[in-house]
């Protein structure tokens, strides 16, 4: 039996994000490989013309937890959703449901996050610092905690590239930061940020390095584990090949290359594309809840969940698989034939903008115009190219992530949890079968 299993059997579980991509699949592990657990608490926000119940089913109703529901068709009586909204003061929680909480919880899973890179400082510092410093002092105040596990990014610390499993200081305390937050308005901290984030490339990251911090100074004598994954892509083996469910990363790019609208982009094709499949990520996350609770290492650790230091893929290698794929199974209505062509000059990038992307879209939407219809190809092309803007930082360096930490995290784990949780180094090994797996669910999640 799988020690990580038995461990999760009988726990009250707190998660913070389980609406969303990572969070889906490590509330599906959860209650797919420990039954038994106690309860699944989940931190949901209020939308409109959803009740609770209601979001609850439709996570339920997809394809991701077929299999849970095939072994537990009542699954649902395992999850406790709770209206929260991370924003808010005391996140806007009932008086009941925070007593319960603050009761009962074994073991916290903090994934909520906004993932934006346009974010506005203030609603990235609200989220990704303030929300995790409340639950910090909420954890603070929970009898039975036992392990509290905290997602950050690889990229946190993005503008180094030689990135160790420490926690590196931020040039500005993330105190003095909250605090300007109360008292700035939204123009002056527009106007500012570029000066507060420095050398890091958007908000999210810098925010995610200042929540590390907080982490790190506010974290008391809790039991505490940071999950560093670098781009999380879609599943490789859990609970099935292929899953993904969002545009984030590199799969909305991957869809516009296989509809044949974007064929060119700024990248450096030898740079490493640090690509990891998120049952991988859910994995090594049990594995640091596990270990945090049962061995409570003296200091903090932080766990790299990346790949490209061990068998590491290109982007041009990707471009290839990509191609490859589409060419195997391609869309039935692309715009043109796929292409993938990189440029790492910014010159050469704009002219291919004009040439592959602006012209034939004019083109298409005077064509669009003369038939009667409404012109549209402008209007995507223009979001399309201001997404691979924000996304050509990345695609343009390259990182090198000690994995240490994880590696001990393998060697503490029993030959059986060995055999059936794949880490991190495994996946490298089969870096090309993830990605080939991309395009299908993809274009599955598309035509959906
Ligand atoms: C040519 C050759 C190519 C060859 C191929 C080679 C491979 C390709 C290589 C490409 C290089 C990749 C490099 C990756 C590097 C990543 C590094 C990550 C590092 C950190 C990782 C992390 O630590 S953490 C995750 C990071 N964080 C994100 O990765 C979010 C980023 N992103 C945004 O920050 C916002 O995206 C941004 C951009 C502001 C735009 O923002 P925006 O407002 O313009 O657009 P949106 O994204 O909001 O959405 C636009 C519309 O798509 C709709 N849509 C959404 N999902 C949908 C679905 N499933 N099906 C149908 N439609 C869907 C949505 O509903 C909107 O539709 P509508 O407008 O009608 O509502
Ligand atoms: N995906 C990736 O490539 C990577 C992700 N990570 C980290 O992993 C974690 C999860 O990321 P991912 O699953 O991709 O992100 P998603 O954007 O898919 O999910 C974010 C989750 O946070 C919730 N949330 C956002 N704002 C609030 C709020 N105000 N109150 C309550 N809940 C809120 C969302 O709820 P709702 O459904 O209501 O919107 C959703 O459940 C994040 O911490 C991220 O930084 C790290 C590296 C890479």
């Amino acid at each position: 039996m799988s020690m990580i299993a038995a461990f999760y059997g009988n726990k009250s579980i707190l998660i913070t994000g389980a609406t969303g991509f990572l969070g889906k699949v490590l509330m599906e592990k959860l209650l797919r490989t420990s039954p038994h657990l106690k309860v699944i608490y989940i931190l949901v926000r209020p939308k409109a013309g959803q009740t609770l119940q209601q979001r609850v089913f439709q996570i339920l109703d997809s394809k991701l937890f077929e299999k849970v529901k095939e072994s537990c068709p009542n699954v649902h009586e395992k999850i406790r959703p709770i209206s929260a909204d991370l924003d808010q003061r005391d996140f806007a929680m009932g008086k009941e449901d925070m007593q319960e909480l603050l009761a009962s919880t074994n073991i916290i899973f903090h994934c909520a996050a906004t993932v934006r890179f346009d974010a506005h400082l203030r609603n990235a510092v609200q989220l990704n610092v303030i929300a995790t410093q409340q639950l910090l002092v909420m954890a603070s105040q929970m009898p039975k905690l036992e392990a509290f596990i905290h997602f950050s990014t690889a990229f946190s610390n993005c503008n180094l590239n030689q990135i160790d499993e420490v926690i590196y200081p931020c040039p500005v305390e993330p105190r003095k930061i909250i605090d300007s937050m109360e008292w700035l308005d939204d123009t002056i901290i527009e106007e500012i940020t570029p000066k507060l984030i420095r050398d890091w490339p958007n908000t999210y990251t810098y925010t995610k390095a200042l929540g590390e911090m907080v982490i790190q100074q506010e974290g008391g004598n809790l039991n505490i584990a940071i999950i560093r994954p670098s781009i999380v892509g879609p599943s490789w083996q859990e609970p099935f090949p292929g899953w993904v469910d969002n545009l984030n990363g590199p799969s909305g790019m991957i869809i516009a290359t296989g509809k044949g609208f974007l064929r060119s982009i700024r990248a450096t094709p030898m740079a490493v594309a640090d690509l990891i499949p998120v049952d991988m990520v859910v994995n090594l996350t049990l594995a640091a809840g596990w270990y945090t609770a049962v061995h409570r290492p003296k200091s903090l650790l932080i766990y790299h969940s990346t790949t490209g230091g061990l068998n590491p893929c290109k982007w041009s290698e990707m471009g290839l698989q990509v191609l490859a794929s589409f060419k195997k199974i391609p869309f039935e209505k692309a715009f043109r034939r796929p292409n993938a062509n990189f440029t790492t000059n910014s010159l050469s990038a704009q002219y291919w903008n004009a040439v592959t992307h602006r012209a034939p879209a004019i083109v298409y939407d005077c064509y669009l115009v003369l038939t009667g219809r409404k012109p549209r190809m402008m209007k995507l092309m223009t979001r399309l190219l201001k997404t691979i803007s924000m996304l050509e930082y990345f695609t343009n360096r390259s990182w090198e992530w000690t994995s240490a930490n994880s590696e001990m995290l393998r060697s503490e784990m029993s030959p059986e949890d060995q055999r059936v949780t794949v880490l991190t180094t495994q996946a490298a090994r089969n870096r090309m079968d993830c990605i080939s797996r991309y395009c299908l669910p993809l274009r599955k999640s598309l035509a959906g």
